[in-house]
């Protein structure tokens, strides 16, 4: 919205990113079936090794959930989809070579760090699991960096056809389209991934849909992809734009965007002492999910204790906080699935099981917090919020901008 050229020249870099999502993604199912089929070789041949080649990245709920249902019938077909997108584990590995930086591991914290910026003991490290990351200090801007020079290849499809025929990623991706297709629309597949109870359309950097559009020698990412991607942040990445409109118009703004895991969270405390304001993204469709960190801790849970911390923090009792009670798209989609509340956060009753209701209560509670643990009184900001939706999100930043600027007159006022 207020740094178009910076945005056009980043645009690149992010089909690495979306490429990656997707092949991530592809892998992990395989090795899903895998997994089954291994499993159902060692129930028929019991002495048999259970598993041939589970991958150490994938995500745990896809792996290890052999049941006692009606068995699923592999056929050759899987067995040469496996084969064939065998090369996909090559591309994973070439793109985040590309993009700059291997894998980080998550590790998980003790409940006491869900806030460490407020004291001195180092997390505790114990589970791992890996995620993708950009890292501020290293990786996404070197890479962006190596992205410029072609940047030109985005805006004339006819020199990037040329240089795509070098990319040996989208090469692999494209060739491997149908198979993948294949793979996703296939019933055995889709079977495995009911009963294992994981909706990966909703996951973060889903993009299996959208294959037909993506696996192209020629693509380029819309926003709307963009947006969607996941790349998890590390650190704290800091970007200056000067607003070209709106009631700010002229002036530079800075922004610190903060990794959010817990073991990025040491990283905040430097930055707080001269904020203006701070937006607190609190993904409210995950009060039935736990943090990739650490497996124990519900998602919504850890949001209240980081609010709780960020509210009670001295050095921020002069910041402007605002809440963004986001991912209501996900929460409408899980609470229309039947998925019921009151059996994860059993204080929420016999309300209704909406997404009104829902968003009220949830609400009520970060409210609560604020009042009762700032330092001194301040106002509540808050806005319900599917940042995917960017026009309604560009309405919500609007009103945020303008909220800013009060406040900071206002404070200009008193001095
Ligand atoms: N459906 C939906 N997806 C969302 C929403 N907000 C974020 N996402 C997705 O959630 C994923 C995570 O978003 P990120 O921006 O990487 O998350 P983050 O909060 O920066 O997380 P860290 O970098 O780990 O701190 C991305 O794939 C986003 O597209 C939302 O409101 N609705
Ligand atoms: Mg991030």
């Amino acid at each position: 919205m207020h740094a178009r050229r910076e945005w056009s020249e980043e645009r690149l870099a992010w089909r690495s990113v979306i490429q990656l999502n997707l092949v991530r993604m592809v892998n992990q199912i395989v090795d899903a079936v895998s997994n089954e089929i291994s499993a159902q070789a060692a129930q028929t041949y019991p002495d048999s090794p259970t598993s041939d080649d589970e991958s150490e990245g994938a995500t745990p709920a896809l792996l290890n959930v052999t049941n006692s249902k009606r068995k699923l019938k592999f056929s050759e077909k899987h067995r040469v989809l496996r084969l064939r997108l065998g090369p996909l584990r090559t591309v994973e590995s070439d793109l985040q070579r590309k993009l700059g930086t291997e894998a980080t591991e998550l590790y998980s914290t003790d409940v006491d760090t869900a806030a460490p910026f407020e004291d001195d003991h180092p997390p505790i490290r114990t589970k791992k699991s890996k995620e993708f990351a950009v890292n501020s200090s290293n990786g996404w801007k070197t890479a962006l960096g190596r992205f410029r020079s072609l940047v030109h290849q985005v805006d004339s499809p006819e020199q990037r056809t040329s240089r795509d025929a070098d990319d040996d990623a989208t090469n692999i991706i494209a060739s491997l389209r149908e198979d993948i297709v294949s793979l996703w629309e296939d019933p055995v597949v889709k079977e495995l991934l009911h009963r294992r109870k994981t909706r990966i359309e909703d996951s973060p950097g889903f993009f299996l849909n959208d294959i037909d559009r993506i696996a192209r020698l020629r693509y380029g990412p819309t926003d709307h992809d963009i947006i969607r991607a996941r790349l998890r942040t590390v650190g704290v990445q800091e970007y200056r734009m000067t607003f070209e409109h709106g009631p700010t118009a002229g002036q530079e703004w800075w922004f610190f965007d903060v990794g959010g895991t817990r073991s990025s969270r040491t990283a905040w405390y430097p930055f707080f002492d001269d904020a203006d304001a701070i937006v607190f993204l609190a993904p409210i469709s995950c009060f039935d999910e736990k943090l990739a960190e650490d497996r124990r801790v519900n998602r919504l849970e850890d949001s209240y204790l980081l609010w709780r911390s960020v509210c009670s923090c001295k050095l921020l009792t002069r910041t402007q906080l605002i809440v963004f009670l986001n991912k209501c798209d996900l929460l409408q989609a899980k609470l229309t699935r039947g998925v019921r509340i009151k059996d994860h956060v059993p204080s929420y009753g016999d309300r209704r099981n909406d997404v009104i209701t829902a968003t009220r209560y949830f609400q009520q509670h970060f409210k609560e917090i604020s009042k009762t643990c700032s330092p001194v009184p301040r106002p509540f900001f808050v806005h319900h919020t599917s940042v995917i939706d960017t026009k309604s999100t560009a309405i919500t930043l609007g009103a945020v901008e303008e909220s800013i600027l009060r406040d900071h007159l206002r404070r200009a006022d008193l001095m």
